[in-house]
């Protein structure tokens, strides 16, 4: 006589229950995806957020890691990078989410851990490295590379083959122009529009973009 199977479908979890998380769990539930909960380190364990739970901190995917699936729900660079790293050890790939209403060409390239929010425009032959954000109505134009946890806010624009570095975020509405770069952790700030190649580590702002200060945080 056969022995029956038992196969568990492995749970998805939005790591972190902020903003971030709250739209990257809407995207997942959108795509018909059964959401388990939310892991957070910070918020308090039993609490619930979009009336989903709050499940527990590192410890409680820890525990699970063998039948658990994560999608990365924290809007800072470093944080999220750190939850990316975290899952790694666990030997968890986080979970690349694209909203229904996103169009990827079928040339693009998304790493592991991306998330691709509602209208964002993501065109041919682009690639966009681990845990980057492409929030709403984002337009990453053909051939642009975008580094690992960059990070492009609601309708920023990159015109054909710009390069955005790793851990770099653009604010709301920045422009690029084709063929610039953007340094790898560099802040454009919301609405300038990127002229000339942008150094690493540095705040631009206005129109053209123009260095403001360098960056003290890490
Ligand atoms: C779904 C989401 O919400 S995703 C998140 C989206 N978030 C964003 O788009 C935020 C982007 N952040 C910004 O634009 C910020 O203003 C930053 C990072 C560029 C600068 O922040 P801070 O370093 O705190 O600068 P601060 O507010 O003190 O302003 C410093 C100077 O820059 C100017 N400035 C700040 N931001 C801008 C901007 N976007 N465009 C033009 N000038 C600006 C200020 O007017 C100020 O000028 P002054 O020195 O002449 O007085």
């Amino acid at each position: 006589m056969p022995v029956a199977q038992t196969r568990t479908t492995p749970k998805l979890v939005i790591y972190g229950c902020g903003g971030h998380g709250k739209v990257v769990a809407d995207i997942a539930l959108t795509r018909g995806l059964s959401v388990e909960g939310f892991v957070d380190d910070k918020a308090p364990e039993g609490g619930r957020v979009l009336d989903l739970p709050i499940l527990g901190g590192a410890t409680w995917l820890e525990a699970r890691r063998s039948n658990v699936r994560v999608a990365l729900g924290i809007g800072e660079n470093q944080a999220r990078c750190r939850v990316y790293e975290l899952c790694e050890r666990l030997g968890i790939i986080p979970l690349t989410l694209i909203h229904p209403t996103a169009a990827v060409a079928s040339s693009a390239q998304l790493g592991a851990g991306v998330v691709v929010m509602a209208q964002a425009v993501i065109n041919p032959d682009a690639r966009v490295a681990n845990g980057a954000i492409i929030n709403s109505g984002a337009i990453v134009e053909h051939d642009c590379e975008i580094g690992a946890f960059a990070h492009l806010s609601p309708n920023a624009t990159l015109g054909g083959a710009v390069r955005i570095g790793a851990f770099a975020h653009l604010g709301l509405g920045a422009s690029v122009l084709p063929g610039k770069a953007v340094g790898d952790e560099a802040v454009v700030g919301a609405g300038s529009v990127v002229l000339t190649d942008v150094p690493p580590r540095v705040v631009v702002v206005g129109v053209p973009a123009r260095v403001k200060r360098q960056r003290e945080d890490r």
